[in-house]
């Protein structure tokens, strides 16, 4: 469990992380959202003790970073994967890693293999490591304590499709595990497709905190989605209602302000051919995207009760 209370960083004469106050839960994976600069980072660097508070408290396990004895077998990260030191190996830098903190030395084979990672890449110097294995090594890192906690940045950056799904498996499995699962991605669609629960910030403000359902649900514009074999013609009529009606990126017609039961029936009183009616809401990535676009840093001063997702 991560526990942020009030949580604030000031760097000149603004608050990068503005009274943050959030829980991530254990056995769910909990999405970190917010544009570029809105603090995720800065708040990750705090939660691990790299960074002090300028006012407010963050826990981890119910204790500050800086009061665990042996941190890794706690709360493990990937927060830059170019962290290693090239000249090293795999091996050598998970096994000072786990010297470090007590871990014993067989866990370093049993993360390499976690991760993928084949015990003689593992024995070259990391160097020579391609985007998508340094990637891998930083999470065989972050996960050579077995922690409880889990802190990601951006870890599917450099990843391949096959990679991508891989670490979909894995943060899901870890959560289901029982642990704390805490990432941050620019990939909506990944993430949509990972994360269980959102936090979302602007300007250093919490924004919302919610399922990814209910985030979904509360700021997507619900449309129906239909398709003819006469397109054009099925447009005429529904705009004649007054129905608006947009082009879907996968061809046929969004249609807002009304159902499916009422678009069904217009066409077949006009023996139109449906090929396709279906209620749908918008993907994560449309909403988000809707929400940044609205107003830089997400109308942050709007969002003050930070529990209900932002309309
Ligand atoms: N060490 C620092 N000194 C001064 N300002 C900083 C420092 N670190 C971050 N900031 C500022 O704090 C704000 C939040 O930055 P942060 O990197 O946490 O955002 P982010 O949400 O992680 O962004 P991104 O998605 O681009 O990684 C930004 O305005 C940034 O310029």
């Amino acid at each position: 469990m991560i526990e942020a209370t009030e949580l604030t960083k000031r760097y000149g004469g603004r608050n990068a992380v503005d009274k943050l106050s959030f829980t991530v839960r254990p056995g769910r994976v909990t999405g970190f959202l917010g544009p570029n600069g809105a603090g995720k980072s800065t708040t990750m660097r705090l939660i691990l003790g790299l960074d002090t508070p300028t006012a407010g408290r963050v826990t981890v396990g119910g204790k500050r970073y800086a009061d665990l004895r042996a941190p890794l077998r706690t709360v493990g990260s990937l927060l830059d994967a170019k962290g290693v030191h090239g000249g090293r190996s795999a091996h050598q830098h998970l096994a000072a890693l786990a010297a470090s903190n007590g871990i014993p030395g067989r866990r370093v084979d049993d993360v390499l293999d976690l991760v993928g990672l084949p015990a003689d890449t593992a024995r070259t110097r990391t160097k020579g490591f391609s985007l998508g294995m340094g990637q891998r090594l930083g999470i065989a890192a972050a996960l050579i304590g077995d922690p409880e906690v889990l802190i990601l940045d951006e870890p599917v950056n450099g990843l391949d499709t096959e990679g991508i799904r891989w670490i979909r498996g894995l943060m899901k499995s870890l959560a289901a595990q029982g642990r704390t699962v805490f990432l941050s991605s620019h990939l909506m669609s990944e993430m949509e497709l990972t994360a269980d629960h959102l936090i979302v910030i602007g300007r250093g403000r919490l924004i919302a905190d919610t399922t990814m359902r209910d985030f979904i649900r509360t700021n997507s514009r619900s449309h129906t989605l239909v398709r003819s074999p006469e397109p054009e013609k099925l447009r005429a009529l529904l705009e004649a209602r007054g129905w608006g009606v947009r082009l879907d990126p996968g061809g046929g017609w969004r249609v807002d302000g009304t159902d499916a039961t009422a678009i069904g029936d217009l066409a077949r009183d006009h023996g139109l051919a449906v090929h396709e009616l279906t209620p749908a809401h918008s993907t994560l990535e449309e909403v988000y995207t809707a929400l940044a676009g609205d107003s830089a840093e997400y109308r942050a001063g709007e969002a003050a009760s930070g529990k209900e997702a932002v309309r």
